[in-house]
């Protein structure tokens, strides 16, 4: 469905400034596909997807979308695919209804289609009872929704969303995937998102794209980035005074790393949690060091994006600036 091979992209802002917001991107999207593209501030998550959407044209590299050459072939690439950007499409003073039969016009679809599909969209968005109300008068969450149908109206099979949920409260947010995942089964959609929200990422998508300043880092299913990358993290209560014993005895376990301790609870990550507690905890007992309790973490997408890249995907934030 995408496929791009060493995608770039500077901007350049002055003389003696150019920004290489994207470089050298390649990526394989197969029919059918739920991606999320997740990366901090300015990593090109965003100016990726609107090469791929034909809104802007890459600096080189080629992408070949739905099918067509972005470059070649921009009008057609845009007819097969849907793009919900980051800001709201919808004109303020229309209609909900009139304002998604005007975008079927606008994809050249005949009126009795654009009012077919419009219904089916409000049905399916939860936006009926709202048809008649004007875009202005929206809550956040109906706005994201009617943002969605708009890039729906002509049945894409490839739908791009930048940030579908940003200012979404966790209710609208929860509310506004269901829609998205139930049209995705009703019409076997390609869907590549962009995501700050690295729990959604790991939830929803399928396949998760790490991308930092400007270059894919990282590409797999988030459960096998998990395990490749981050490891699970075990954590005893333990007196204080035995801390530097159990680090010695938790050193032995297999893919052992980051040992921390504080107060009465000490911390090491490993390969394999569930596998090495029992070991560990077996080893203390020999040893006659009395464990109060243990747990083991699951990583998350942020451990990973740390263990890439030694910064918090929560804190990192890169400008891809560099000299010309
Ligand atoms: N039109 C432009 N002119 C100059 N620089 C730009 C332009 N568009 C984007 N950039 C720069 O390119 C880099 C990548 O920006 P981009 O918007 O793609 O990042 P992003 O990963 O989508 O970030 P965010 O998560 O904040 O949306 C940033 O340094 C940004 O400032």
């Amino acid at each position: 469905m995408i496929s791009t091979r060493e995608l770039t992209k500077d901007f350049v802002v002055s003389r003696t400034e150019t920004v290489h917001a994207v470089r050298g991107i390649s990526l394989d999207v197969a029919p059918g596909e739920l991606v999320a593209v997740l990366g901090p501030n300015g990593a090109g998550k965003t100016t990726t997807l609107r090469m791929l959407t034909t809104l802007i044209a890459p600096t080189s590299g080629t992408a070949t979308v739905a099918g067509y050459d972005v470059r070649s072939d921009p009008a057609r690439v845009r007819r097969r695919i849907g793009y919900v950007g980051q800001g709201n499409g919808a004109g303020h003073s229309q209609r909900v209804g009139d304002e998604l039969l005007g975008q079927g016009a606008i994809y050249g679809m005949d009126r009795r289609a654009a009012k077919r599909r419009t219904a089916e969209l409000l049905e399916n968005l939860e936006l009926k009872e709202l048809a008649q109300r004007k875009v202005s008068e929206l809550s956040g969450g109906q706005r994201r929704r009617l943002d969605v149908a708009m890039g729906l109206v002509h049945a894409p099979g490839l739908l791009f969303l930048d940030e579908p949920s940003t200012g979404l409260d966790p209710q609208n947010r929860a509310n506004l995937w269901q829609h998205i995942l139930r049209m995705r089964e009703q019409h076997a959609m390609t869907i590549v998102l962009t995501t700050h929200y690295l729990d959604e990422a790991d939830s929803m998508a399928e396949r998760v794209v790490v991308v930092d300043h400007g270059e894919v880092i990282a590409d797999d299913t988030a459960e096998v980035l998990k395990t490749r990358l981050a490891g699970d993290r075990i954590v005893l209560t333990v007196a204080a005074s035995n801390h530097s014993r159990i680090q010695e005895l938790a050193e032995r376990l297999p893919g052992a790393r980051e040992f921390t301790s504080t107060g009465d609870q000490v911390s090491v990550r490993v390969t394999d949690g569930p596998g090495a507690l029992p070991i560990l905890l077996g080893a203390a007992q020999q040893d006659g060091v009395p464990v109060a309790a243990a747990q083991v973490h699951r990583p998350t997408l942020d451990d990973v994006f740390l263990n890439l890249t030694g910064r918090s995907l929560r804190e990192a934030d890169t400008d891809g600036k560099a000299a010309a």
